[in-house]
């Protein structure tokens, strides 16, 4: 299977104070589904800001769609983040935005026709339980709606890599099961995805996802299934 995202020996330091993220390895396969779990604190945040291009590293390699990230010509990320759907942890709606033109706005960017628009936007919020809330601009919204709306925002536009921070802290459990299958469904359409979570009860809802832990900075791999390099039949080689 080819690889999407590849770490080597990945370093974050925040400041001068000690290293956030140690020795950081691990390659995602493309189409195939990630937990990241660990304390509040680990770097989970941290390391998934390195994932979406938000923050370079301090030492290590980053690849990312085959390409450098890390020497990259700062002009050319844009490009590359338009590849990756990102649920941040504090949601970053626009404020003067209603839900229905905060989920437009991938595809609005992307240069679609708002013919082309109206529906998959009115589709994905009726599928995250909004339909009625499609004019309500993000500050009367609850938690859970906003959430919600950075949810259809960052998937509406079909990326390859969909990167979650916490995406189911603000909802009830059927939501959060609900909020669940869209991103199965978003894989098997062959999105790459990575969903950072303190929720234990969620990892059993993807039975295929593969567990990445990080404790202290440091990746463990319990699954032995985040290996760098990959095995050579991974890389359509044979071992
Ligand atoms: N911009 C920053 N400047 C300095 N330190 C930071 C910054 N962002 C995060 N940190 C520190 O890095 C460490 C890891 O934080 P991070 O947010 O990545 O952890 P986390 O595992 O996502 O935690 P949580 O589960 O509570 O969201 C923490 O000690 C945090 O204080």
């Amino acid at each position: 299977m080819a690889s999407i995202v590849q770490f080597e020996n990945v370093g974050l330091r925040y400041g001068t104070g000690a290293e956030t993220l140690s020795d950081v390895s691990f390659t995602l396969n493309t189409g195939s589904f990630y937990f990241l779990t660990g304390p509040s604190g680990a770097g989970k945040t941290s390391l998934l800001k390195l994932l979406y291009l938000s923050q370079r590293p301090s030492r290590g390699l980053i690849r990312l769609f085959g390409e450098d990230a890390v020497t990259m010509p700062r002009a050319r990320l844009p490009a590359l983040r338009r590849r990756i759907g990102v649920v941040f942890q504090d949601f970053r709606l626009v404020p003067h935005l209603s839900a229905y033109d905060n989920v437009a706005l991938p595809l609005r960017i992307g240069g679609y026709e708002e013919r082309e628009i109206e529906t998959p936007v009115n589709e994905m919020l009726a599928w995250v339980g909004l339909k009625d809330r499609a004019s309500a601009r993000p500050a009367t919204l609850s938690g859970g709606e906003q959430q919600r709306v950075a949810i259809a925002r960052a998937v509406i536009g079909r990326p390859e890599i969909l990167v979650a921070d916490e995406p189911t802290g603000n909802v009830d459990p059927d939501m959060a099961a609900r909020l669940l299958h869209l991103f199965d469904g978003l894989n098997k359409l062959g999105t790459t995805i990575v969903v950072a979570t303190h929720d234990i009860h969620l990892l059993s809802r993807i039975p295929h996802a593969n567990m990445m832990r990080i404790d202290r900075g440091r990746l463990s791999d319990p699954t032995g299934a985040l290996r760098y390099p990959p095995r050579r039949s991974e890389m359509g080689g044979s071992e």
